[in-house]
């Protein structure tokens, strides 16, 4: 079983206590790797490292940091299926999937090689003739950057990369579950040649970590993206030394089918959003409202094909559904089922919960369930499901839809499908979201703007809005 290290100052280094976090594979329970178990110590050590490193690569020329980066995107690019395979390894995803995930991340390094170059201030007309006023753009600082199991590589390449263009350093925690993917990335970090100290990676226990970046006054900006729940917890930690902060929380996205919707572009596009990633993402469709003149036939559509999802280990051909992360993600989707089941939903296709129990060697595997006569008492209408799940609701106005829509504290991504322009803008600009897709279940791309309203998040992730979160804006006026 090989014990990975983990990569501090241009150094890989195992945990000091010598404790290891323990990976497994979702799919098959088995123990795949160890990785060390850091805390304190390992973070600080990253701190200081990455705070003795800003000085010298804040001053570094926009082109060169912008060259790095590009040769990130090359290595990243060469090496997809050895990166693939080990996230489909840890994390569960399809193999297919997984490819996909690694030319989205990489997407990211492209883009934010151009961005670098492009970090323009500004000069503004004095109202006094003897002065001159002008705006500079600047890097924040270290940055503490943690990240989720969903998507091991974009997310950590989404913070990353538009930091390092920024001219800032990072220490970098990811999610316990999917070690091994950071650990690639930051083999091509230091095969890029990105000099010591500028990028710094930590696994191990969460809190202990996370204390020791919040509590740090070194550390200037904080960019997570996981549960809102961590979320409040680390704004309310990083509030103590007033840290700037990018969160990407959680959603639960409404999906609306109107009366004049093309069926098939609806059912292609609420299986793309509700699917991908075995529905374990913050944008993924949670309600499905369908006008009541078409549910039926919307209905008989979705299970038609359904049928032709495989569901299985992500590393067999063919499969298009993998498991859930874990046997707690399992529970909370069976319960939610069940919730919907006692409270009056039927079950049109699905709801076999294959257990294969992890401790017997299975893996969690949920066959997507399409529930109708769903109702706004039930869990699924309001707990991020995180799953293959699809509840549902039907409607008859459009503003009845657009109410219970944004009846949520989420605020992250709402779809809908019509064939009406003017009831797209008017229902765009309505719902109280951060993305909208109109006719389109896949929104996700490096150069958008991702983030949410409400209790999704603050800032966004992606195109040029993505680097102001890694900058200060530094105001001069001189007197001549
Ligand atoms: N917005 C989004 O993109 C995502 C949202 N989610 C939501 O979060 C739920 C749980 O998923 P999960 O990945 O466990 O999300 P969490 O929010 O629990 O974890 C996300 C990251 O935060 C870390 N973390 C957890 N607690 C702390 C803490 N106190 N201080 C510092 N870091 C901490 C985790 O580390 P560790 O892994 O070691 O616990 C992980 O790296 C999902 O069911 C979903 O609802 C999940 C993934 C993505
Ligand atoms: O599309 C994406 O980038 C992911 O859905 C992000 S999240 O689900 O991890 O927020």
């Amino acid at each position: 079983m090989e014990t990975y290290k983990i990569y501090i100052d241009g150094t890989w280094v195992t945990a000091d206590e010598g404790s290891n976090l323990e990976v497994h594979n979702p799919a098959t329970g088995e123990l795949i790797a160890n990785v060390p178990n850091g805390g304190e110590k390992e973070t600080k050590e990253a701190i200081e490292a990455a705070h003795q490193a800003f000085t010298e690569w804040s001053a570094v020329p926009a082109n060169i940091r912008s060259g790095y980066l590009r040769r990130v995107y090359q290595l990243m690019m060469e090496r997809q299926n050895e990166i693939a395979r080990v996230m489909t390894l840890e994390q569960g995803k399809p193999l297919k999937e997984a490819i996909g995930e690694v030319h989205y991340a990489a997407g990211f390094l492209d883009w934010y090689a151009e961005e670098a170059k492009r970090i323009y201030g500004e000069t503004i007309p004095a109202w006094s003739p003897n002065k001159r006023l002008m705006v500079l753009k600047q890097p924040v600082g270290v940055v503490a950057a943690i990240t989720p199991w969903n998507f091991p590589a974009a997310m950590i390449t989404r913070k990353i990369a538009p930091a390092l263009a920024a001219g800032c350093t990072v220490v970098l925690k990811p999610a316990s579950q999917t070690p091994l993917t950071a650990i690639k990335l930051f083999e091509i970090f230091e095969e890029a040649g990105i000099p010591k100290g500028v990028v710094n990676l930590v696994t191990g226990s969460a809190q202990k970590i996370g204390k020791a970046l919040m509590e740090d006054t070194r550390v200037r900006k904080l960019t997570f993206t996981g549960s809102t729940e961590v979320g409040k917890k680390l704004m309310e930690q990083s509030a103590q030394t007033v840290k700037k902060v990018s969160l990407e929380l959680g959603g639960h996205a409404p999906l609306i089918v109107f009366e004049d919707a093309d069926l098939d572009k609806a059912v292609e596009g609420a299986l793309a959003s509700k699917l991908r990633n075995c529905g374990q993402t913050c944008i993924s469709s949670n309600r499905f409202y369908v006008h009541h003149k078409i549910k039926e036939v919307f209905i008989e559509k979705l299970k038609e094909k359904l049928k032709d999802f495989k569901v299985g280990n992500g590393m067999e051909e063919g499969v298009e559904v993998g498991p859930l992360i874990d046997g707690k993600s399992f529970e909370r989707i069976k319960a939610q089922i069940n919730d919907a089941v006692a409270k009056g939903a039927k079950i049109e296709f699905g709801g076999k919960a294959e257990h294969n129990g992890i401790t017997q060697q299975g893996g969690y595997f949920i066959v997507p369930t399409l529930l109708s006569n769903v109702t706004g008492e039930m869990l699924v209408t309001k707990e991020e499901t995180f799953g293959p799940v699809i509840p549902v609701i039907t409607f008859e106005t459009d503003e009845e839809v657009i109410k219970m829509a944004n009846d949520t504290n989420y605020g992250l991504a709402a779809y809908f499908f019509t064939e009406s322009l003017s009831r797209s803008m008017r229902v765009a600009e309505k719902l109280e979201f951060g993305i909208i897709g109109i006719n389109d279940g896949k929104t996700s791309t490096p150069q958008a703007p991702f983030g949410g309203y409400k209790e999704s998040g603050i800032g966004r992730e992606g195109g040029h809005y993505g680097l102001e979160e890694f900058l200060e804006v530094k105001y001069i006026s001189m007197e001549i």
